[in-house]
């Protein structure tokens, strides 16, 4: 499994200056980040004429490298430039192309371009008659590159600061920087590839999320060594049903679902238990067996609710906490939620829970995780997990149809029976998170929640 790593503006830098000290010239690396990204664009788009944006920096001298080499091959290039070029490498890499340089803003269209106008050093929004001519010429254009990243898009949040175009292909250099996952810079091209320069990324606490490796049962498994789940659920059973089903999909041994009322729904594979008071809940859970417990999803908002969270927080086994939940202890405080914990809020929860935190949402992740004490799933569509331990895994974009009722209450079930079956908070978020990514890429369009779990067996298998 290889394990994409995710460096800020910052950590590039340092890991550069750490290939610097080593003996390679920065020029060298710029060379290799051209080379890197003409060999993409030229696969892509042969021989059909480019026109290379460049701007005073580094980013623009990778264009620049671009350019000189894909006219070796063939390709009628022109460049474009922002003014003069302001670093020693981009100087030179300038001078190696020898080529005319037109004007940015009276360049004409052409069926390829290249913006390689600003990358990691952008420190503002672009000029407005910068980024209409930016948007202009990819849009007339067939086939458009981002050079690291589209100008416009900030490199540690992934915030746009001002107008970016629908690219291509975005081509990340050396690393991919959180912007190639966050939103919503992650929605601006259709394709993604990060080049190898030999920078050392080995050091980054942050990674893409990537395909687990899952193993079958034990040959002498049997269901409680598997792992026991409980799901406490409460006035809306059909939300905790969904999340059993998930949790017995998931790889857990056994399933309870302790619920309000005698409702008797869903498989028979899935125990269903009465538990009406607080009292029941906390007898139920009186069982050493049991591997993790699931609590928020159709619990309710109000005392009784409150009571049953009550019983579930004290009930001291490894707990997943979500939904209702997370907005109980929104009122309560995070002082509440025990040590070692799975948290999912999606952003609104999340804002209960911890208030307007600032930095991107990976720092606001790991603050909350720290904070906590507790394994984060900030979800959205750029869902995040986080470690107390500062470590964090940042999923690229998945299937916009999980924007439908119930999903969150699968991937809720998934972590809990993850968590029965690794005992890591961590370990368990990343790998419901991928399994849920992979069952909605699978369900296909206009899938309902209930759809996913028929989704998670092949899930499942594609990683034994
Ligand atoms: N790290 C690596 O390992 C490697 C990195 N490489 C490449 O280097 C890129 C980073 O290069 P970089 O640091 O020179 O920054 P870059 O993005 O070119 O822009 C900075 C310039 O733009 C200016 N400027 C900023 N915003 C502006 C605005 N809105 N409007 C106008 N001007 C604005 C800013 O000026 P200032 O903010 O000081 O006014 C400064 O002059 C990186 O993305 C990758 O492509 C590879 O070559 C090799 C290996
Ligand atoms: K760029």
């Amino acid at each position: 499994m290889r394990m994409h790593a995710i460096l800020t503006a910052a950590e590039m830098r340092r890991a550069e200056q750490a290939v610097i000290a080593a003996g390679i010239p920065e020029y060298m690396l710029m060379e290799r980040a051209g080379a890197a990204a003409a060999e993409i664009i030229w696969r892509a788009g042969g021989k059909r004429d480019l026109l290379v944006l460049c701007g005073p920096g580094n980013n623009g001298g990778d264009g620049f490298v671009i350019a000189r080499l894909l006219r070796a091959r063939g390709v009628p290039v022109r460049v474009a430039a922002l003014g003069e070029s302001r670093t020693d490498s981009s100087m030179k890499a300038r001078e190696a192309w020898g080529g005319p340089v037109e004007a940015f803003l009276d360049a004409a269209p052409a069926t390829q371009i290249v913006d390689a106008l600003f990358g990691t050093g952008l420190s503002r929004g672009l000029d407005g008659a910068i980024a209409a001519k930016l948007r202009a010429l990819t849009e007339q254009a067939s086939f458009s590159y981002a050079v690291d990243l589209p100008s416009g898009v900030q490199t540690d949040r992934g915030e746009l600061l001002s107008d970016v175009p629908d690219m291509g292909v975005c081509i990340a250099l050396g690393a991919l920087k959180p912007a190639h996952m966050l939103q919503p810079a992650a929605g601006c091209w259709r394709r993604l590839v990060c080049a190898d320069i030999g920078i050392d990324a080995s050091g980054a606490k942050i990674h893409r999320l990537a395909p687990p490796q899952l193993h079958p049962p034990a040959p002498e498994a049997h269901k409680y060594s598997r792992g026991l789940v409980a799901v406490v659920g409460g006035e809306m059973a059909g939300a905790g049903l969904l999340a059993s089903q998930a949790a017995a999909r998931a790889g857990s041994g056994m399933v309870r679902h302790l619920v309000q009322g005698s409702v008797h729904l869903g498989p028979g594979a899935i125990v269903t238990q009465q538990a009406d008071k607080a009292g029941d809940v906390a007898r139920s859970l009186n069982d050493d067996r049991f591997r993790a417990i699931l609590v928020g999803p159709g619990l309710g908002r109000g005392s009784e609710a409150s009571d049953r969270l009550k019983a579930v927080l004290a009930a001291g086994h490894p707990l997943v906490l979500d939904a209702d939940a997370l907005v109980l202890l929104g009122e309560e405080g995070v002082d509440a939620i025990p040590q070692g914990s799975v948290l999912t809020p999606h952003e609104g929860e999340f804002v209960r829970l911890f208030g307007n935190l600032p930095g991107s949402k990976v720092e606001r992740a790991l603050e909350a995780a720290k904070r906590t004490r507790a394994t984060l799933i900030y979800k959205g569509s750029d869902s995040i997990v986080a470690s107390p331990d500062g470590r964090a895994v940042l999923s690229p974009p998945g299937s916009s149809w999980l924007s439908t009722a119930g999903t969150g209450d699968v991937l809720a079930g998934l972590v809990a029976a993850r968590l029965a079956v690794t005992g890591d908070g961590f370990q368990a978020a990343c790998e419901a998170l991928w399994l849920h990514g992979e069952a909605a890429r699978r369900a296909g369009a206009a899938f309902i929640a209930d759809d996913l779990l028929a989704e998670l067996p092949a899930a499942i298998a594609s990683r034994l």
